[in-house]
């Protein structure tokens, strides 16, 4: 038995949707959280299954996590106990990992299992470990399980081989009770990492440059409690905007912060989306056939997202002519490609490429969301084929996605839950 989602495609979607807090912050200021001594309050959660993993882990540890109203949560790790993290629940997103950082960080000992998340290709974490390592921790891997073992992490100036968000925020959170100073140079520049550095700073951290290439952390004795409200997911955000180009009359997404889209939103000027940006909305009209082929790359931020890239495939169906779509950061970032042309669409892969030719029309097939941003490709699929599309293994797209049937539904899609055999 599985519960999948249906839509029956063709209905024009009108309305407001708003965005939910950002994912990918969301999962850090977490796990960042239990490196303070007194509770936590972090508003706009978003009502995700990776932030139930997160919760069933810290739980694990002794945190009290109090569910305060739909989207408030209170992290109180004042009677936390630093045991192994080797629950399932560790495999069943990417971000578990920041608990290596934020452990090593407090106790310096962290004991953690593999993490999870969506299969992309490869994705290494050795730029973290040599991160922790720079910090003077030690490592070892022990049946499945990393073991990382520092009783006094010094500050250290540590470059990044690649400008990765998960090797910045999990260094900056080892950072914080460092003794003295450390430089991360080549940092990531994602808007996630700023709002982690600002929570930590209002718990009392010291960082500094968070947002550019180079950060600094001055390791401090004690962090403490505060309240923290999370940014606008921009992956979310852009999702809605893609699938309003798509299948709209005309839809406002609303909770958005319009510099995090730059590069998105000049993408869609270019193929032909009528968009007007205010200060934290932005309004959409649907597609009217004239849509224009175009080539993306994507690249770490504020390039072109690739957690963009899969969803905005499902539009370039509809574009005219053949649009390229390289992919620099995973190279197997392509599974949705196969799903699309079961649906009728015209793609070639040929890593690091797509080529989509367009437009053609799509019909509604049964589909697999291999991955978080391949089901919300073929959502957006769903919502323009002709007839029925049925889109199984769910779970990755309930990772990342706050009631996306119910926000659906109320701009006016076809949209449902079924359980099948
Ligand atoms: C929870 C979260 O925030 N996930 C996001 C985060 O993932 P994540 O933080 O895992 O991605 P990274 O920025 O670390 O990865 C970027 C590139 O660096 C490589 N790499 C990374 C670390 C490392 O130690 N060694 C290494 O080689 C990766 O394989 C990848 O090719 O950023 C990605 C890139 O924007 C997004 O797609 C994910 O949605
Ligand atoms: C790849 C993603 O997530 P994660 O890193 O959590 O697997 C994503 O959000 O598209």
């Amino acid at each position: 038995m599985e519960e999948v989602i249906k839509i029956e495609g063709g209905h024009k979607l009108n309305g407001t949707v708003r965005i939910s807090g950002s994912k990918n912050a969301t999962v850090a200021l977490i796990p960042a959280a239990i490196l303070a001594n007194g509770p936590v309050t972090i508003c706009g959660v978003p009502s995700i299954s990776d932030v139930e993993s997160l919760s069933v882990l810290l739980r694990d540890l002794g945190v009290v996590v109090d569910i305060r109203s739909s989207d408030s949560i209170v992290i109180d790790p004042t009677q936390m106990e630093n045991k192994p993290l080797i629950h399932e629940a560790v495999n069943k997103l990417r971000a578990s990992y920041y608990f290596m950082g934020a452990l090593l960080g407090k106790y310096g000992h962290a004991e953690i299992r593999m993490p999870g998340g969506c299969y992309l290709g490869p994705r290494p974490i050795d730029l973290h470990l040599k991160g922790f390592e720079a910090l003077g921790a030690t490592i070892h891997y022990d049946h499945g399980a990393y073991i990382l073992d520092a009783p006094q992490l010094i500050g250290n100036k540590i470059f990044l081989d690649i400008a990765s968000v998960g090797a910045t925020i999990n260094i900056m959170m080892a950072a914080v009770h460092a003794q003295g100073r450390t430089t991360i140079e080549n940092a990531a520049k994602e808007p996630e990492i700023i709002d982690v550095a600002t929570l930590l700073n209002k718990m009392g951290a010291k960082i500094r440059g968070a947002g550019t290439n180079v950060i600094t952390i001055d390791g401090v004795e004690a962090l403490g409690g505060c309240f923290h409200e999370i940014i606008p997911d921009r992956i979310e955000a852009a999702t809605y905007i893609v699938l309003a180009a798509a299948a709209a009359d005309e839809v406002v997404v609303e909770n958005v912060i319009p510099q995090h889209l730059e590069s998105l939103l000049s993408k869609l000027h270019e193929i032909g989306v009528d968009i007007k940006v205010d200060v934290d909305r932005l309004i959409i009209k649907g597609n009217t056939g004239n849509l224009k082929a175009t080539d993306i790359k994507t690249l770490p931020y504020p390039g072109f997202a690739t957690d963009i890239q899969q969803p905005l495939t499902a539009l370039l169906t509809q574009a005219h002519g053949q649009s390229i779509v390289t992919e620099t950061i995973y190279t197997e970032r392509f599974k949705h490609c196969q799903e699309l042309a079961k649906m009728g669409a015209n793609i070639n892969v040929m890593i690091p490429s797509s080529f989509i030719n367009g437009p053609t029309p799509l019909s509604g097939a049964e589909v697999s969301a291999t991955d978080l941003r391949c089901g919300a490709c073929l959502v957006i699929a769903g919502l323009i084929a002709e007839g029925t599309t049925t889109i199984r293994n769910i779970y990755h797209i309930e990772r990342g996605y706050e009631h996306i049937d119910e926000k659906l539904s109320a701009l006016g899609a076809k949209i449902w839950r079924e359980t099948i055999e």
